[in-house]
């Protein structure tokens, strides 16, 4: 027991959680674990900005800039075992990481509780932003678990490799060998302006959309489809979805336009879709909004933008605001606690799936492992990984999709391994490409200057 223990209550934290304004940060967190147990002590975290390519997708907040932003975090032990996490890229979200990586030095790779106290700490009651707001708001609480979440994935990384176990094993073992992935479809330009078009080709209507989900289920064997919507007015958005029913007449589909229309809206498109979506994602804001949807539409209603949090879940439970949440370890808090939020959707008959920004292999490997480890997770999950699997850190071979599926990996840790060569050249992209934050509204105003985001729109 820690020496901080707080004598009058004994199942206090040996420490306050989240300590506001601690006049110093090594007087207000948990001291390294003394026991004389084995350890894994941290002795170095390692933070390497990258961009990959990106190409121009559209969405509610405006398209995708040529680069996608991402962090990748190498925490090393003294016992020279290294593990990998992969994060946000954005100038904030970056900042917040090396501020905390300083702290985490010293800590057993095993001290997850402690870590935690020590972002939040470090922290100081900080709340981050982004200007797409694609995964809604974001609180104090939320950023600390915004910021844990790579570090953690690197110490199971860490962990699985101490003893010879995949990471699904630490999170309860696998309840399947393969993860099913969605073809997440949307609309898009056929390349960056100014530039050749891309391998992908336009998408901006019912055709463009119905070929694009072809060429994704042909080269990956997808078994269920999203449209990312909230581009054109609803009724285009219904057009494309009712060719994709018609192209794909036994396929799950789901539509989601990122709360880009009123209740009102959201009803008559859910109308319109009846019997044809498996769910309809985040047809509008906030949820008193979603609940006022919820209470009439015939179709479950699902979230990345409501409930992005833990304090989010009880006054969505009061409304049965939403049907299905989309769990996302990046923010909601890293593998274990994307765990506990399963067994909150369990207890309240809440459906699970997950979602996904740009990202690549080292987040394609934890997303694997922990909806691996995933009883209740009842839906194919979200991905972005083929918009971007040509810039891959990871090296090839472990993470591959057969049948829209990816098979859990079976070696130690994540159980992938970093692409050192890769990595350097995203690290130079990223000092070259110019970008810091991402800003999907910016880039769509350089070519429609009245262009503004708004939610809702229609
Ligand atoms: O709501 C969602 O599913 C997302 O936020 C996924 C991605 O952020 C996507 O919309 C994007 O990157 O344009
Ligand atoms: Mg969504």
């Amino acid at each position: 027991m820690s020496e901080a223990s707080n004598s009058s209550n004994p199942l206090a934290p040996t420490e306050p959680l989240a300590p506001t304004e601690p006049t110093e940060l090594t007087a207000n967190v948990a001291p390294a674990s003394t026991s004389g147990r084995s350890r894994l002590k941290i002795t170095d975290v390692v933070l390497t900005p990258i961009a990959f390519r990106d190409p121009p997708l559209l969405n509610s907040a405006g398209v995708h800039e040529p680069w996608a932003l991402r962090t990748i975090v190498e925490i090393h032990t003294d016992e020279g075992i290294c593990g990998i996490g992969e994060t946000y890229g954005d100038i904030g979200h970056l900042e917040r990481l090396r501020t905390v990586a300083p702290a985490l030095v010293g800590l057993d790779a095993y001290e997850l509780g402690p870590m935690h106290q020590r972002v939040a700490a470090a922290l100081r009651g900080q709340t981050g932003d982004d200007k797409h707001g694609l995964t809604g708001k974001i609180s104090a609480p939320g950023t600390v678990d915004r910021v844990y979440s790579a570090f953690e994935v690197a110490c199971l990384d860490i962990q699985g490799r101490a003893v010879g176990r995949p990471v699904v094993d630490l999170l309860g073992g696998a309840v399947r060998d393969a993860v099913p992935y969605s073809a997440y479809l949307f609309y898009k330009w056929a390349g960056h302006p100014g530039t050749e078009p891309d391998q992908w080709g336009e998408a901006l209507d019912p055709v463009g959309v119905v070929s694009q989900a072809r060429q994704l289920i042909d080269q990956y064997g997808f078994g269920s489809i999203k449209l990312k919507g909230g581009v054109f007015p609803p009724e285009q958005e219904v057009d494309a979805v009712r060719a994709l029913r018609d192209a794909f007449p036994n396929t799950p589909l789901r539509l989601d336009p990122n709360a880009a229309w009123t209740p009102g809206t959201s009803l008559k498109v859910a109308e319109d879709l009846d019997g044809v979506l498996e769910y309809l994602e985040d047809p509008t804001p906030e949820i008193a909004g979603m609940a006022e949807v919820a209470a009439k539409a015939p179709m479950p209603l699902a979230t990345n933008m409501c409930v992005v949090s833990f304090e989010h879940v009880a006054p969505s439970v009061a409304v049965n605001a939403v049907q299905v949440i989309l769990s996302d370890h990046h923010y909601w808090g890293g593998l274990r606690r994307s765990a506990h939020l399963a067994s909150i959707c369990e207890a309240f008959d809440i459906g699970l799936s997950m979602h996904s920004n740009s990202h690549l292999g080292i987040s394609l490997a934890a997303m694997t492992h922990l909806a691996a480890a995933t009883p209740n997770l009842n839906y194919a999950c979200d991905t972005h990984y083929p918009w971007n699997a040509a810039d891959d850190v990871v090296v090839p071979g472990v993470l591959s999709f057969v049948d829209g599926s990816v098979a859990v990996p079976a070696g130690p840790g994540l159980g992938i391994e970093l692409d050192r060569d890769v990595l350097g050249r995203l690290a130079e992209n990223y000092r070259t490409c110019g970008l810091v934050q991402r800003d999907d509204t910016g880039y769509m105003r350089k070519f429609e200057p009245t262009y503004e985001r708004k939610r809702p729109r229609w």
